[in-house]
């Protein structure tokens, strides 16, 4: 239904990129097209598009209703609201102690079997209040939100116990329920095998199958569930075991795959149907085809390798052109990814990655919406989808990688409400 009036009109848009087009992931060259229009505008009521495009077409769709507020972009670049398909971004406490052990060489999995890593992240989180846990995660929703992102996935996966991991759960709710940026809850209780658990894996994947799933599902507390699926964390078979487990009561599933070891990570991603699969930087070439047959969006995480000091990336040249739909994410963390900016990303997809600027924002927008079940509602700037957007202080796309280290952003609007205006919270 055509809304009675305009709400904001965001006009004199240098560089409009809609990301238009086909519902669903992008693949192939089509992660090229991001549908950019030069000299436009966006219309917004009541929290959603009216109209984007070329000015001309937005004033004759929008003629003759009441136009509430303007905004002129200068000239700005203009793109759908990021969105953020990976992180861990409720926990407690901060790893830079780890980071002298890093610079011995000391690999990650094997602090993580002395008992550091994420169980010393976990013993943080278990430690930690719920307000204390909250009072962190906004800090960093904040500076996401700054930085551009106005959608967050949120994993649980420190807490390791059921009531540990229903905290971080409820954070991420209350999160959700009041700060501007929209949370999609992920329960990760395979995320490590807790120090009580040591040598007895499988009672702990019983214990997250009979007890934590049921009950994180009873209390609607997650709508995915993911599993770190690696040498000396979770074999295939226990992935396998817990994502059918999380299937069957209705969970959408995704995979940390193949991040350090070629395990079969993505072909398992592909066989139980998951919506993604994340890091895949020793996939197979078998494995992408699965994943592309199967069509399971490739999360990649080029902070994490970098930070890792990995000796190579994901593949995803070879994913592109595997036809396997590629999303970007920062996996913030306090480990692996401890940045909460999606702009350093696009950077390193570009460097390391070797995608292109058309490539990176396609999978900061439209396939990260994608790979969080939200491809319907966020992603592009389309007629009736929620009116989520940035206005970059440059004129155009390479430069957000190219200009690095540094943040890019002017303003956000967040469901058609300016949350950030001047590179500064207006919330
Ligand atoms: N690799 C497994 N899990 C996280 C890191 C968690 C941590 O180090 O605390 C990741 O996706 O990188
Ligand atoms: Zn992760």
């Amino acid at each position: 239904m055509k809304p009675q009036r305009v709400d904001l009109l965001v006009h004199n848009i240098g560089l409009l990129v809609t990301m238009r087009g086909k519902p669903g992931p992008r693949r192939g060259r089509d992660m090229s097209d991001v549908g950019a229009v030069t000299g436009g505008s966006v219309a917004i009521a009541d929290g959603k598009i009216v109209a984007a495009g070329p000015e001309a077409d937005v004033w004759a769709e929008i003629a003759g209703l009441a136009v509430d507020r303007t905004l002129d972009a200068k000239g700005r670049l203009v793109t759908p609201g990021l969105v953020d398909p990976h992180t861990h971004l409720v926990h407690g406490g901060s790893r830079e102690h780890e980071l002298e052990l890093k610079l011995k060489g000391v690999p990650y999995l094997e602090i993580l079997a002395q008992g550091g890593g994420i169980l010393s992240t976990v013993r943080a989180t278990r430690a930690a209040s719920e307000n204390e846990l909250y009072e962190k995660a906004w800090k960093s929703l904040n500076i996401m939100m700054l930085y551009g992102t106005t959608t967050v996935e949120a994993k649980s996966g420190y807490g390791l116990a059921l009531e540990d991991e229903l905290k971080q759960l409820r954070v991420i709710k209350r999160l959700n329920e009041t700060h501007p940026v929209d949370l999609v809850s992920t329960f990760m209780g395979a995320h490590a095998v807790p120090p009580e658990y040591k040598g007895r894996s499988g009672e702990y994947v019983k214990l997250v199958i009979d007890e934590m799933l049921p009950e994180v599902k009873r209390q609607g507390l997650a709508e995915f569930c993911d599993v770190f699926c690696e040498h000396g964390v979770f074999t295939v078979d226990e992935s396998r075991e817990i994502l059918a487990a999380a299937k069957e009561l209705g969970f959408g599933l995704k995979l940390h795959a193949d991040e350090i070891e070629p395990l079969g990570g993505a072909q398992l991603a592909a066989e139980l149907g998951c919506i993604s699969a994340e890091h895949l930087l020793a996939t197979t070439d078998e494995g992408l085809k699965a994943m592309s047959d199967a069509s399971v969006i490739a999360v990649c995480l080029p902070a994490t390798s970098f930070n890792l000091r990995a000796k190579s990336h994901a593949r995803a040249r070879d994913m592109i052109e595997l036809g396997v739909p590629v999303a970007l994410s920062t996996d913030y963390n306090p480990g692996s990814s401890p940045t909460e900016s999606l702009q350093l990303v696009m950077t390193l997809a570009c460097l390391h990655l070797g995608m292109t600027p058309e490539e990176v924002i396609t999978g900061m927008t439209m396939n990260a919406a994608c790979a969080i079940g939200r491809g319907d509602v966020i992603g592009s700037l389309e007629p009736g989808k929620q009116a989520d957007l940035v206005l970059f202080d440059a004129t155009n796309l390479a430069y957000l990688p190219y200009h690095f280290g540094i943040n890019h952003v002017d303003t956000v609007i967040k469901k058609g409400r300016i949350v950030v205006a001047d590179g500064q919270l207006t919330v």
